[in-house]
C-alpha cells in the first residue's frame, strides 16, 4: 500500500498573552490510499491544528508531513489540485443558490459545468439546487460543503466532522457516499466524534489526545490491542451494588456503573469476580463478557471517561491509558 498521508514528529505551539500552549506534541500520523481514515479525539486534543497545518493554513513548529508522497506545505502548491478539505464550517453567500454556489467554484477552479450537476447528485441536493442557500438546514449546508471539496474529483478528501447536523437518514447517505468514494479510489479522511459511525465506516483511525497520537491502525486491530476483557456484573435484585463495587475496586478492578449493573474493564479473570463477591456474601445473577466497541476503547486511550461526581475539563486526560490486556486477577 501506498501512504497518501505522512505526518511525523509534528510540534505546533500556540503563543499567546497568556502563555504557551502545545497542541502538537511530536504527532505522527500515516493514511494508505483508498482507504476511509477516521481522526479521532477528544474536544482541544488538536485534530483542528494538524488539519489546518497540513493544509499550510497554519504554521508548524517542526516535523515533517507529505501529501500524495509530497512534502509539505513545500510543495503544496502541486499537490493542492489533488486535495478537497473542509476543515471549518465554509461560509455560503446566502443568497445563492446550491447550484449558483458550485457553479462558482467550478469556474474558479477551472472545473467542467458537468462536474456540479454530479456532485449536487452524489449529494442529494438535486432536488433542491435552485433554492437559496439561506432556506437551507444544517445538514443541507453540510452537504453542500461535501459537493463543493468533490468538485475537483480529489485524491485525497478531508472532512472534519462531516456528519455534524445530518439527521439519522443523512449519516446513513453520507456513510455509503464515504465508502463509494473509497471504492472509486478517493483516499478519505474524516474527523468525528460519532465514533459508532466511525466504527461503520473507516478502514483504520488514527486516535489524538493531549497532542500526540496515542493508536492508530485497522479499526479491528485498534479494538484487539486496546481491549481488556471486560464483564457486565449484575447483583441479585434488590442487593445494593456499592458495597460490591468498593470491594472490587480495593481489589484493583475497574468498575464502570450503570444504572442496574456494573462493567469490570480489566476482569482477565472473571472468576475472581464471584470469588470475591461470595466471601462477603455477595451473590451475582449475570456474569457477561462485554465485546468491545470504539467508543470504550477511545475513552479509555484518551482518559475522558465521565467519573461520577465529576465535571471533566477539557484539558483533563489520563497521564497514561491503563494497560490493555491482562489486569487484576489473572
Ligand atoms: N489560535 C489558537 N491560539 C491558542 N491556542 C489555540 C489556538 N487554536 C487552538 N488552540 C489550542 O490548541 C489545542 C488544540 O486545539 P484544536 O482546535 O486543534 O483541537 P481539536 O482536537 O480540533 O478540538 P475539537 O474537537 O474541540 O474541535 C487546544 O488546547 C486549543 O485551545
Amino acid at each position: 500500500m501506498t501512504a497518501v498521508l505522512e505526518i511525523s514528529g509534528l510540534q505546533k505551539t500556540y503563543r499567546s498573552r497568556k502563555g504557551v500552549r502545545r497542541a502538537l506534541d511530536g504527532f505522527d500520523m500515516t493514511v494508505e490510499a483508498g482507504q476511509v481514515h477516521g481522526f479521532l479525539g477528544p474536544n482541544g486534543s488538536g485534530k483542528t491544528t494538524t488539519l489546518r497545518t497540513l493544509l499550510g493554513l497554519i504554521k508548524p513548529n517542526g516535523g515533517r508531513m507529505a501529501i500524495l508522497g509530497r512534502e509539505v506545505p513545500e510543495s503544496l502548491p502541486e499537490v493542492a489540485g489533488q486535495v478537497g478539505a473542509i476543515v471549518e464550517s465554509p461560509q455560503f453567500f446566502g443568497n445563492f443558490t446550491a447550484q449558483d454556489t458550485l457553479s462558482l467554484l467550478a469556474d474558479a477552479g477551472g472545473v467542467h459545468k458537468d462536474r456540479v450537476v454530479a456532485v449536487l447528485e452524489l449529494v442529494g441536493l438535486r432536488d433542491r439546487a435552485k433554492d437559496r442557500v439561506k432556506t437551507y438546514s444544517l445538514g443541507m449546508k453540510q452537504r453542500l460543503a461535501v459537493a463543493s471539496a468533490l468538485l475537483k474529483e480529489p485524491k485525497l478528501l478531508i472532512l472534519d466532522e462531516p456528519a455534524n447536523g445530518l439527521d439519522p437518514g443523512g449519516i446513513r447517505e453520507m456513510r455509503t457516499l464515504m465508502r463509494n468514494l473509497a471504492e472509486s479510489g478517493m483516499t478519505v479522511v474524516l474527523s468525528s466524534h460519532i465514533l459508532g459511525e466511525i466504527q461503520l465506516i473507516c478502514d483504520s483511525v488514527t486516535i489524538i489526545s493531549g497532542g500526540r497520537r496515542v493508536a492508530a491502525g485497522s479499526v479491528a486491530d485498534v479494538l484487539k490491542s486496546n481491549t481488556s476483557s471486560s464483564v457486565k456484573v449484575a447483583l441479585e435484585p434488590g442487593v445494593d451494588m456499592r458495597n460490591a463495587i468498593e470491594l472490587l475496586r480495593a481489589n484493583g478492578a475497574q468498575v464502570t456503573v450503570e444504572h442496574d449493573h456494573f462493567t469490570v474493564g480489566n476482569a482477565g479473570n472473571p472468576a475472581q469476580i464471584t470469588r470475591i463477591l461470595a466471601e462477603r456474601e455477595i451473590y451475582v445473577s449475570e456474569l457477561t463478557p462485554v465485546s468491545a466497541d470504539l467508543e470504550s476503547v477511545f475513552l479509555q486511550l484518551t482518559g475522558t471517561a465521565p467519573v461520577e461526581g465529576q465535571n471533566r475539563q477539557v484539558d483533563q486526560t489520563a497521564a497514561a491509558p491503563a494497560p490493555a490486556n491482562g489486569g487484576w486477577g489473572q
